[in-house]
């Protein structure tokens, strides 16, 4: 995607430096930082400089290629997997990609790791940015066939960014709504601000913007009364894990939007590489881990003061206890379809399988 006409990625080498975006500090400051050593991607995948389920996977696996530079020995290679699994719970893409490093380099002596490594992390980029443009295709029908029924733009509600940043380009759930304003279809998108991180307000929205995209932030609220109005088309959310039955784990407070959207008659789509597929888990509410944040992103907010600088407030009574359950689970009975990159399939084990049989399960 592009930024002030500059075409970016979320993660690419450049002069031998594994680079990134901190997103910490958009849409206030862009900044890019490189990523030199093992425990620099361990930082960034679990303080969130990345996130975002693809793109924790593949900065996961050029943290494994980087590693591998350093030192390709057996023992390095177990520890860098232990070391980058360690960092964040939930997303299963992030497990995914250090099986797949893995299973690329463990056979291999340890004298041709580090140029496969780097290889198959470039692979997993490159892969991740054609899994996502398919999911723009097949969700695009999604939105032509709702634009066909009714006059003026498809209204869009999405939930925290499942953007061109949290993956390596396009995004998953915005990809089909790039994909519409390629197609000249009119599109309008509720962004919801998500909090506590507010990825929505700080990321979606911005990257809304840059597109061109017509677009309005609401609170986390107002989703629900949107709907009973009317308002929303269609909501399309991404995911972090999704279980081979169906059941869709996404940031906090998506559940309550598919609730929402159920009563309402809204149709609920979830965009859906296949690595985010977790093929071994079958009841998401009892088995998916859900990564449990610090209350201080519940009792702070960040954002930028009158002269431009990033700050951070206090919105709650010191000392105020806080919880802050970063994902939750929404049942594949609330999810109207799954868009792949291989098309459209409804939330059931039936149909993932016969999407991709090569699961085996
Ligand atoms: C294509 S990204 C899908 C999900 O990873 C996204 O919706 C999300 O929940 C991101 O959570 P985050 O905590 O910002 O990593």
């Amino acid at each position: 995607m592009k930024i002030n006409d500059i075409p970016y990625r979320s993660i690419w080498v450049e002069e031998g430096e594994v680079r990134i975006i901190d997103q910490r500090w958009l849409p206030h400051e862009f900044r890019i930082v490189s990523l030199a050593e093992r425990g620099e991607f361990a930082t960034a995948i679990r303080d969130m400089w990345v996130r975002g389920a693809p793109l924790i996977g593949a900065t996961a696996a050029w943290g494994v290629a980087v590693q591998m530079a350093a030192d390709p020995s057996d023992a390095s290679l177990a520890e860098t997997w232990e070391v980058l699994h360690a960092t964040r719970p939930t997303a299963i893409n992030l497990r995914w990609a250090l099986d797949e490093m893995r299973r690329v380099l463990a056979p291999l002596p340890p004298a041709e790791r580090a140029a496969a490594a780097a290889a198959r992390a470039a692979a997993i980029c490159d892969e991740d940015v054609e899994i996502n443009r398919r999911i723009g295709v097949a969700g695009l029908e999604v939105i032509r066939g709702i634009a066909a029924r009714k006059a003026g733009p498809v209204n869009i509600l999405t939930h925290c960014n499942a953007g061109w940043l949290a993956t390596v380009d396009w995004g998953t759930a915005t990809s089909p709504i790039y994909h519409a304003i390629e197609a000249g279809i009119g599109v309008h998108v509720f962004v919801d601000e998500t909090r506590p991180r507010n990825q929505g307000a700080l990321l979606t929205a911005w990257e809304m913007a840059s597109h061109g995209v017509s677009h309005e932030l609401i609170v986390d609220n107002a989703g629900g009364h949107l709907m009973q109005h009317g308002e929303v088309d269609l909501v399309i959310v991404g995911t972090d894990r999704t279980t081979a039955n169906g059941d869709v784990c996404n940031k906090i407070g998506t559940y309550l939007k598919a609730l929402a959207a159920k009563a309402n008659g809204v149709p609920f789509y979830v965009a859906l590489p296949s690595p985010t597929i977790d093929w071994t888990v079958r009841d998401g509410l009892a088995e998916i881990p859900i990564e449990e944040r610090s209350g201080a992103e519940v009792t702070h907010v960040q954002g930028k003061d009158g002269s431009g600088r990033v700050i951070s407030v206090q919105i709650s009574p010191d000392g105020t206890p806080a919880r802050n359950p970063a994902f939750d689970v929404t049942p594949a009975s609330l999810v109207t379809g799954l868009i792949t990159e291989r098309g459209v399939c409804a939330a059931e084990p039936g149909a993932m399988r016969a999407m991709f049989p090569e699961a085996g399960v």
